[in-house]
């Protein structure tokens, strides 16, 4: 099923163009994240999906209503999308229950109460009602910001960046109160993010823009471990790329014989995450390298090894800090699951 859907998007701005013929579809009540890198197009997507631009060329649909056909369409205050921006822009002259009322409707019954079913919904205080934004914390400023866009009763929500002035720790809360609350309302939600963490957490689909394009999308386990080509591979999370010779399923490599995902045939590259490959005293088949540096980080250190093939460039695996080895230690390597060749 779908609720919005994009289709051969494209917008130009001068000599720029941001967005080529991206076309996605977007499940009801799921979570979409788009990333890539600064100036990919993510921004303007979103305001393409908001109504504050319009395409060059290409339609933007939503619950089988047209919404835009090249740059002719329906203007952003009739379209019913909530949007929440990096700085939340609350009114500051306003208190916290005038923000969220902002948006009501006109006569709507019950101001009080549903200003206070809001902040329940948001996991805010009630008594914060009086306060003025200034008074808040930025993690709880987002929630009035989310709070005031939900008022709206939208069937879908924008998150521009909404986590991005938060600090790590609140950054993470934050974000799992947020697919809480939409869940929770069944609300259906596009997040823009540099975070690839905060992507591959929050979403059930990742779409990745490069240059305009969409170059994948998909659910955020099959993009990790499945990425198209080498920049998403890198984009989305450390990786160990190595140059192979696959065939029957296996990729002969510097790391010995692994198995691969696909039916590939001939030289490829391929890729594995760090976690995949492991420090052993005893396998069946044994790689040895050798340790050139290790970074103990708590529950996770990261060790670099040279392989044999000293033309290769250090492999850095993550393992626990329990029992490290040191530099200029000779270990063992085993590859847990399938390597994935890279296009
Ligand atoms: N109003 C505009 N006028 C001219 N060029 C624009 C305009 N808006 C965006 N662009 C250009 O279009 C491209 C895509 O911009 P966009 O803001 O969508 O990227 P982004 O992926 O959101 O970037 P960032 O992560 O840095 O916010 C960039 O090259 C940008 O400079």
């Amino acid at each position: 099923m779908t609720l919005l859907s994009l289709d051969a998007i494209s917008k130009r701005y001068g000599e720029v163009q941001a967005l080529e013929s991206v076309s996605l579809s977007v499940g009801p009540g799921s979570r979409t994240a788009v990333v890539g890198p600064s100036g990919s197009g993510k921004s303007t997507l979103l305001r393409i999906i908001a109504g504050f631009e319009f395409p060059d060329r290409g339609r933007v649909s939503c619950d089988g209503t047209l919404l835009a056909e090249g740059p002719v369409g329906v203007p952003a205050h009739k379209r019913g999308i909530g949007i929440v921006s990096q700085d939340g822009a609350l009114f500051p002259h306003l208190s916290v229950a005038e923000n969220i009322a902002f948006g009501f409707e006109r006569g709507v019954a019950d101001r009080a109460k549903r200003v206070a079913g809001l902040l329940d919904m948001v996991e805010l205080d009630g008594t914060m009602a009086t306060r003025r934004p200034h008074q808040l914390s930025g993690g709880q400023q987002q929630r009035v910001a989310l709070a005031r866009a939900l008022g709206r009763q939208p069937r879908m929500m924008l998150l521009d960046e909404p986590f991005s002035a938060l600090d790590t720790g609140l950054r993470e809360s934050m974000r799992k109160a947020v697919a809480r609350v939409l869940q929770n309302a069944g609300i259906t939600a596009i997040l823009v993010t540099h975070d690839q963490t905060e992507a591959l957490s929050f979403a059930d689909q990742v779409a990745v823009l490069r240059d305009g394009r969409l170059v994948q999308a998909g659910s955020p386990q099959a993009l990790y471990r499945q990425p198209r080509d080498r920049e998403t591979a890198l984009f989305l999370g450390d990786a160990v790329l190595l140059p192979a010779i696959v065939n029957g399923g296996f990729a002969d490599c510097a790391l010995g014989r692994v198995a691969i995902d696909g039916d590939h045939a001939g030289k490829a590259e391929i890729m594995l995450r760090p976690e995949q490959i492991n420090i052993v005293t005893d396998a069946p088949q044994k790689t040895s390298a050798r340790v050139i540096d290790v970074q103990f980080g708590g529950a996770v250190s990261t060790v670099a090894l040279a392989l044999p093939d000293t033309s290769l460039p250090p492999v850095l695996i993550r393992t626990s800090g329990l029992a490290l080895p040191v530099p200029g230690d000779i270990v063992h390597l085993a590859v847990a699951g399938p390597a994935h060749v890279l296009a």
